[in-house]
Parts: structure tokens; sequence; C-alpha cells
């Protein structure tokens, strides 16, 4: 089941600002989010380092889960038993799973693709697999999500073909792929249907680099009428133009009252951009993949804790920030007079001694960090001055930290 509820659109719409920033809630089988929203990614049925309880606490409403690697472990038969993915990682809220596809083709060489799916080597145990659009649809329907996403192929950047290996993928490749990506969608929807499925299929919209081809990609998604729409295809290592103009093309396009989820994207300067471009929804590995390496992200700017400028600092990561990091347990932030949280210098130490905590701490600062730049998001929206906000984001996070 899903419900998506439109509540604001930004009064600068179509104004100089070319806002198509959007204000909703999303009802679906776990829970109701509110939308803008940063889903944190649990690759396998956890969010790296982080307990659900920190997750609940930090305001996250929905997390992914990752239909290909839980496929291969645990496996389908414990999945089964345990009812679905949310009984077995102890999750009550929504989750949303991805197909497969894309991790699939992030395997690079170890998979050939045909009309009927995708033949690879599991990187597990090296065994022979084969995932097609019918039973990414039945690994999800036996996870339970509750945002089951269509089987696709993620349109390369770079040409993967041999003939044309490392060079930009053509328009022709990009048109076949897109046009295989439409022809699995209606095999899902079908498998979807037949599975009586009660979650929400989501459609991807592909076609490369090409406006025309986003735009036929569309509208043969539009025809199959899912209840929510994904962008694909972005954030696959093309130029950041490149990326900002297809999403400024085919965001704006989406239709009004059905969520919109960009994946993969990004950094936060690209979040604020996909609002600005209507999207909803955003997932992204960075927020703990980059605090596993000590890149941190403040309302200032990044911070590398490593470097040595943080050896004696006794202030917390970012002075506003209400995490269990930096404000502690009073979660009052030093800006508003707490001072429990733990210092640069600790952070650093912890870094430098490769102790676990470090990570743990730099993932709950990171993840809070995006969870509440969305929760920002949606009070300038409720306020009408989403506009402004914007500003002080840019200038803020040029300020340094
Ligand atoms: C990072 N850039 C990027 N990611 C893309 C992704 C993956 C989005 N994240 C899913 C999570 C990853 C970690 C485990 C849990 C699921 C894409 N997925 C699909 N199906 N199609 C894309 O075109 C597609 C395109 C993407 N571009
Ligand atoms: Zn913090």
């Amino acid at each position: 089941m899903l419900k998506f509820e439109l509540l604001k659109t930004d009064p600068a719409e179509g104004s100089y600002l070319g806002s198509h920033a959007r204000r909703g809630t999303l009802t679906l089988n776990h829970g109701v989010v509110q939308t803008p929203i940063f889903m944190p990614v649990g690759t396998y049925g956890t969010v790296k380092g982080v307990m659900p309880q920190s997750l609940h606490d930090m305001g996250a409403q929905i997390i992914l889960g990752n239909t290909f690697h839980l496929w291969m472990r645990p496996g389908l038969d414990v999945m089964e038993k345990f009812g679905g993915l949310h009984q077995f990682e102890k999750w009550d809220k929504p989750i949303l799973t991805d197909s497969g596809g894309f991790q699939v083709w992030s395997l690079g060489e170890m998979r050939k693709i045909s009309e009927e799916g995708v033949k690879f080597a599991s990187p597990v145990n090296g065994d022979k697999l084969f995932l097609t659009p019918e039973i990414s649809m039945q690994i999800q329907t036996t996870l339970n999500s509750d945002i089951v996403m269509q089987f696709d192929e993620c349109t390369p950047y770079l040409s993967v073909e041999p003939k044309t290996k490392g060079l930009v993928t053509t328009e022709r490749e990009a048109r076949s792929s897109m046009e295989l990506s439409l022809r699995w969608a209606k095999r899902c929807q079908e498998e979807f249907a037949r599975l009586n499925n009660p979650n929400a299929l989501f459609g991807i919209v592909q076609g490369g680099m090409h406006e025309h081809l986003r735009d036929e990609s569309l509208a043969g998604l539009e025809a199959l009428d899912f209840p929510g729409i994904a962008v694909g295809g972005l954030s696959v290592g093309e130029p950041k133009e490149d990326m900002m103009r297809v999403l400024k093309h085919i965001g704006p396009k989406l239709p009004k009252h059905k969520p919109h989820y960009l994946m993969g994207v990004g950094t936060p300067e690209d979040l604020i951009a996909g609002v600005q471009n209507g999207i909803d929804m955003f997932d992204c590995v960075m927020p703990t993949r980059n605090a596993r390496n000590g890149t941190l992200f403040s309302r200032y700017g990044d911070l590398k804790i490593r470097n040595a400028r943080h050896k004696s600092d006794p202030q917390p990561l970012d002075v506003t920030c209400t995490c269990h990091a930096c404000a502690g347990k009073s979660g009052v932030s030093w800006a508003d007079g707490g001072r429990d949280g733990f210092s640069r210098a600790y952070l650093h130490h912890l870094d430098r001694c490769g102790e676990m905590l470090g990570p743990m701490l730099a993932s709950i600062h990171n993840l809070h960090y995006y969870l509440n730049l969305m929760q920002e998001v949606r009070d300038a929206l409720d306020a009408g001055t989403f506009g402004a906000f914007v500003n002080q984001f840019h200038t803020d996070r040029a300020r340094g930290v």
C-alpha cells in the first residue's frame, strides 16, 4: 500500500528560483514518512556500525535494504523464516529495497546481460547465478520491503561494450539499455501482481545523459502507472554538470502526485539541488562510507578528522549539531549552551589509534547531519522560506570549519 499526499509546493515555483521543491507525506505499510527525506543505506541488513535505536533517535524514518546481498547471504530460506527483513534486522519502520540490478552491474566484468536477465558469478562463493525481473520481485516479496524497486539496467556513463569500452556511452547504447529497462519494468509489474505483493513497486527512469531518452523512458513508465517513480542512471561517474543537466530536465516533469526518488545521490549540495528539482527521496552511502574514512560533514563545510590541526581542539565537530557525538546525552548543541559532546581532539585520537568507536561516532554524526538537513528543508518548506534557507545553506557551507 502507498499513499502520497502533496502538502505544499514551494511558493517560489516557476519564479527566478525555478524551484520545484515539494513537501509531502508518504504512507506505507510500516508507517508514515515525511518528505523530502534522506534514507540511510543498510547493505547487509544493518546501517554499518549504527544501532537501530540510534537510527530512531536521529530521526531516520525509512532505511534501505539490499536485495542482492541478502539473497546471497543469509539467503531466502532465512528471510522466509523471519517473515521478512523487518523482523530479521529489528527495524519496525519502512524499508526500501533496491532490485539488485545496480549491485550486479557494479560487479563489473563478471556478468552477462540478456533479454531474460543477468548471469553472474556470486562474489560470495563463485556460484553461477541468474537474476531476472521475476526473481528480483520474488526476493523483494520475501523481504517484504515497503517499497520495491523494479529490476532495471543502470545505463553506464562509460561504455562497457568491448569495441567502445571506456568511451562515453553512445545514444544508441543508452537507447537500447533504456528500452530493455522499460520491458523489464512491465515484467516486474506483472510478477509483482502475480505474487499479490501488498507493498509499492517503483519504476526507474533511465536514458543516460540524453534528455529525449529520459522523456521516452518517463512516458513508458507513466503508461504503466507505478505508484512511485525513481530517477536512475545518475551518479555513475558522469561529470557533475551532466548530472545537473539531466536532473533539471527530468525532475520537474515527474508526475506531481507521486513520490520521486533520486537513486544514489549524493552530497549535501546534491540533495538541496535535488529538492529544488522536485525530488522527494534520496539514498547515498556517503554519510557512512565517508565516516569510516574520516571525512565528516558539518553545517560549515567538510572536515578531515585525521588532520593534525584537530589534535587538541576541544570543540565538537559542529557546534550546532545535536547528535550523540557532538552534544552527547544532553542533546543540546554547543551553540545553545550544551557542553556535553565529544571533542574533535578525542575523535582525532580515536581515528589515529584505529579505535572502532571512531567510525561509530562519525557515522552517527554524518547520518544525523543528512537527516537533520532534510528536517530543516521540511521546516523551511512548511514555513514558505525555502529560498532563504537555500541561500543560507550555501553561505554556511562555504564558511569552512
Ligand atoms: C551511487 N550512485 C548510484 N547508485 C545507484 C543505484 C543504487 C541506489 N542505492 C541502493 C542501495 C545501495 C547500497 C545497498 C542498499 C541499496 C541505482 N539502483 C538502480 N536500481 N538503478 C539505478 O539506475 C541506480 C543508479 C545509481 N547511481
Ligand atoms: Zn554531530
